[in-house]
């Protein structure tokens, strides 16, 4: 099986990338991001795919800064919808299955438990607004749409929350961090697996629709669901046992933590229809912390 996914630095295509080098079968993935194929440039998209020769697409580019899309919201809706929507349609041209990445972020945080597919998404930030526009477009433009939102992705690569608390640490000894918004921090190495097990049985079986659609792919959060707050204690307890820095987590309420984006205060979503139509379930969130620790802190 051959997978295009799209960006080349990512912390997804990065972990696609690793997944396929150890996968020991046919499955080979080839990343095609810029100057190639450039996001901000839609009508650029079809020439750039034409050539490539593929089993299925995903889409894993994105323009992920949440707080900096408050200001750029044009470019994250031109990265996020138009250049999703460009993507899925040379997937449809080919008539192969296509995978979109979405987020948490398309929900306002308001309901008490795990959000469904059948939830209304009502975005807070212009990302979250910029994502849900992408999944419409990309549904839009082929039957054979799979959507898999994710949340608070972190792993050995580029920029994420793990890095950033790592680093602040080295020179900090008490870091102050949100204990009032919820979620489910996943791991892209997981993604990653649960991304080749959706392309593997979307190609196994290209017509049935109960395949395509909406799904939910993020770690298992259990009964009482983490906050960032948790997550950072995870973090530095791993970090502490590796002889790595750590830092006093001082909870905050958000309100102490202005930012110029919202976040969703409950952000939990609910994994179930993935696990019944596709048989994938990723693991509990606290199982990858410490091998992802372990390698951010080996690589220096
Ligand atoms: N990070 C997170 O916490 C979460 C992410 N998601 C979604 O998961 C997906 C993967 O995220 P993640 O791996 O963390 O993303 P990263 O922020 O690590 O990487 C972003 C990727 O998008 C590419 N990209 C950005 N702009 C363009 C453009 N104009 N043209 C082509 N490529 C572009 C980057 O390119 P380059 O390779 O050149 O750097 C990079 O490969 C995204 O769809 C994101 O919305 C969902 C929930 C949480
Ligand atoms: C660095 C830092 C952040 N925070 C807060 C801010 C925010 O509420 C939370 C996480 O901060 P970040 O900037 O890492 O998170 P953010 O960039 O909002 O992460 C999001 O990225 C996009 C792409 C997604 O799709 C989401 O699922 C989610 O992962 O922690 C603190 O409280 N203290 C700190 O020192
Ligand atoms: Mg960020």
């Amino acid at each position: 099986m051959r997978i295009l996914v799209t960006g080349t630095e990512g912390q997804l295509v990065r972990s696609l990338l690793e997944r396929a080098k150890v996968a020991d079968d046919d499955l080979s993935v080839i990343a095609m991001g810029r100057p190639d194929l450039d996001l901000t440039r839609p009508h650029a998209i079809a020439s750039a795919l034409a050539r490539v020769d593929c089993d299925v697409i995903v889409n894993a580019a994105a323009y992920t800064a949440v707080d900096q899309a408050e200001s750029e919201p044009g470019v994250a809706q031109t990265v996020n919808c138009d250049g999703a929507e460009a993507v899925a349609q040379a997937a449809a041209r080919a008539n192969i299955p296509f995978i979109q990445i979405s987020t948490d972020y398309v929900f306002n945080g308001q309901k008490a438990g795990a959000w469904t597919e059948d939830d209304s998404p009502d975005p807070l930030s212009v990302y979250g607004k910029t994502k849900l526009a992408g999944e419409m477009a990309v549904q839009a433009a082929t039957p054979k749409a799979v959507i898999l939102r994710t949340a608070w992705v972190y792993s050995p690569f580029g920029k994420n929350f793990v890095r950033t608390m790592l680093r602040l640490a080295e020179s900090r000894d008490e870091l102050s961090v949100v204990a009032d918004q919820t979620g489910a921090p996943t791991s892209a190495l997981d993604i990653a697996d649960g991304v080749i097990a959706v392309a593997r049985h979307l190609v196994a079986h290209p017509d049935d629709r109960a395949l395509h659609g909406v799904f939910h792919m993020t770690a298992t959060a259990g009964s009482t669901a983490p906050t960032w707050a948790d997550f950072a204690e995870q973090i530095f307890g791993a970090s502490r046992d590796l002889g790595g820095p750590s830092a006093q987590v001082r909870r905050i309420t958000t309100a102490e933590y202005p930012t110029p984006a919202a976040r969703p205060r409950n952000s939990l979503l609910d994994c179930t229809r993935l696990e019944q139509a596709h048989g994938v379930r990723l693991p509990f969130w606290e199982k990858p912390v410490a091998d992802i620790v372990r390698r951010i802190l080996a690589d220096g």
